[in-house]
């Protein structure tokens, strides 16, 4: 197979010199480092499980199969020889980026080990409170309806949060308030998991004040040193488990970032690699309760398009490369997330004229093939001089695109 990539020279696509970056998953957030990674001459090689994904529609070659197949993906791998492989969402075959990344064939961003820990709750829930001891909510894994009753009576009690090992944006999750939600909160994580039926965490429920995402970056310097970098925090509101609405910054007491700092230099130490990490983190007063972590940009952080100098998918794209970065802020601002809102094939949007009518306002339309009701299908931005202004105008422009079927 091909050479990894020593240093952090590029060739030109398509041609014997071309660097190949294949990205595992290509929605919104893989569109976004696909383009960044084309600005600097990557040749991008776009996976997911369904045609026209929106990475797909931007990369220079693309491939549909089920990621979570480890022959299918062995075999997708084997034919494109990438340099570098990019995962972009959490179902994903991680055994065989072990295997290649061993055999050095290519390097996996920011870890293979990083992408398999992070892929199951248990994997990374371990590690940060159990190996790195760090503050997370108490915390119990079950197989069943019997063991999750016994894990809440006997150690978390009520109200707690239940949710697949293996999912994400909230999918199979609940809040259990008392004994008669267990029954449906059981049930509804057996249906949300990625991988059907089976084990799942329950977590004391965390009265936070607010929550954030810290966008960290692990990078090379032009002295060949890794170094790590913090966004300015980003704060959001979530809904049934999926984030709605992000801005930055999150105004934050000074004890509570530097412990936010030090929490999310712990796990990304400990991860390795290099790229963009999410770390999520609740916090109330000074106390900082770390949650979860993508090695890989956050949907939150969307917000930094509008914000930063270099967006979250820029800086991934640098530092995976092996490229310095800079996580400058440039304004305040915010995100609204624009769901589908109905069902349907090849939908079209409509009103944008007088939803970006405003300055310091601006949109992305994903571009996916199929709508649903609660499918995220574009983002509404926007920079003002505070974060109040800011979330006040991406909300207008969010609720002012209609979603249109057929
Ligand atoms: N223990 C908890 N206490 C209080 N709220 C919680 C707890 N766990 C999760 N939540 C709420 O639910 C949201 C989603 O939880 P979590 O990030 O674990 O789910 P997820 O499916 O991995 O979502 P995503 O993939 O979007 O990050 C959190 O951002 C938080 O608002
Ligand atoms: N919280 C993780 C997250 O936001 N992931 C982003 O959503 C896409 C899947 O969207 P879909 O479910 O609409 O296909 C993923 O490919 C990734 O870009
Ligand atoms: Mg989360």
């Amino acid at each position: 197979m091909s050479q990894t990539l020593p240093s952090p020279s590029l060739g030109t696509p398509l041609s014997p010199l071309a660097v190949r970056v294949m990205m595992l998953g290509s929605g919104e957030l893989g569109k976004e480092v696909i383009i960044a990674l084309q600005q600097l001459g990557a040749e991008v090689i776009a996976v997911d499980r369904y045609d026209n994904a929106p990475g797909h529609q931007v990369a220079h070659r693309s491939h549909t199969l089920p990621m979570t197949d480890a022959d299918a993906l062995r075999k997708v791998i084997a034919l494109e020889q990438p340099h570098i492989i990019v995962p972009e969402i959490e179902a994903i075959a991680t055994d065989v980026l072990v295997e290649i990344e061993a055999v050095g064939t290519a390097r996996v961003t920011p870890t293979a080990r990083a992408t398999s820990l992070t892929m199951n709750r248990e994997g990374i829930r371990r590690l940060a409170a159990e190996q790195l001891g760090l503050p997370t909510s108490p915390y119990r894994f079950i197989n069943s309806e019997a063991e999750l009753l016994h894990a809440i009576d006997e150690a978390i009690g009520y109200p707690c949060v239940i949710k697949p090992v293996m999912s994400s944006s909230g999918k199979g999750q609940s809040v259990i308030h008392g004994p008669q939600d267990i029954e449906a909160a059981w049930r509804l994580a057996q249906e949300g998991g990625r991988v059907g039926g089976g084990r799942a965490i329950v977590e004391g429920f965390i009265r936070f004040e607010y929550e954030i995402t810290l966008l960290t970056v692990r990078w090379r310097g032009a002295d060949g040193q890794t170094h790590t970098d913090f966004c300015a925090p980003i704060g959001h509101r979530q809904v049934d488990g999926d984030y709605v609405e992000s801005w930055q910054p999150q105004a934050m007491s000074p004890i509570a970032l530097s412990r936010a700092q030090e929490i999310a230099r712990a796990v990304t130490d400990e991860l390795g690699g290099w790229g963009v990490f999410g770390v999520e983190l609740f916090i109330a007063g000074d106390e900082v309760w770390f949650s979860e972590v993508s090695p890989r940009p956050h949907d939150t952080g969307m917000v930094t398009m509008i914000t930063q100098e270099q967006s979250e998918f820029v800086l991934h794209a640098r530092a995976l490369l092996g490229l310095p970065v800079q996580v400058e802020l440039r304004s305040p601002g915010a995100s609204s997330v624009i769901y589908g809102g109905v069902d349907a094939q090849a939908v079209s949007f409509e009103n944008l004229a007088q939803a970006l009518a405003e300055p310091g306002v601006d949109l992305r339309l994903f571009g996916k093939p199929e709508s649903f009701v609660k499918r995220r299908m574009g983002v509404a931005l926007a920079k003002a001089e505070d974060v109040d202004t800011a979330r006040a105008k991406a909300r207008a422009v969010s609720m002012a695109v209609k979603v249109k079927a057929g």
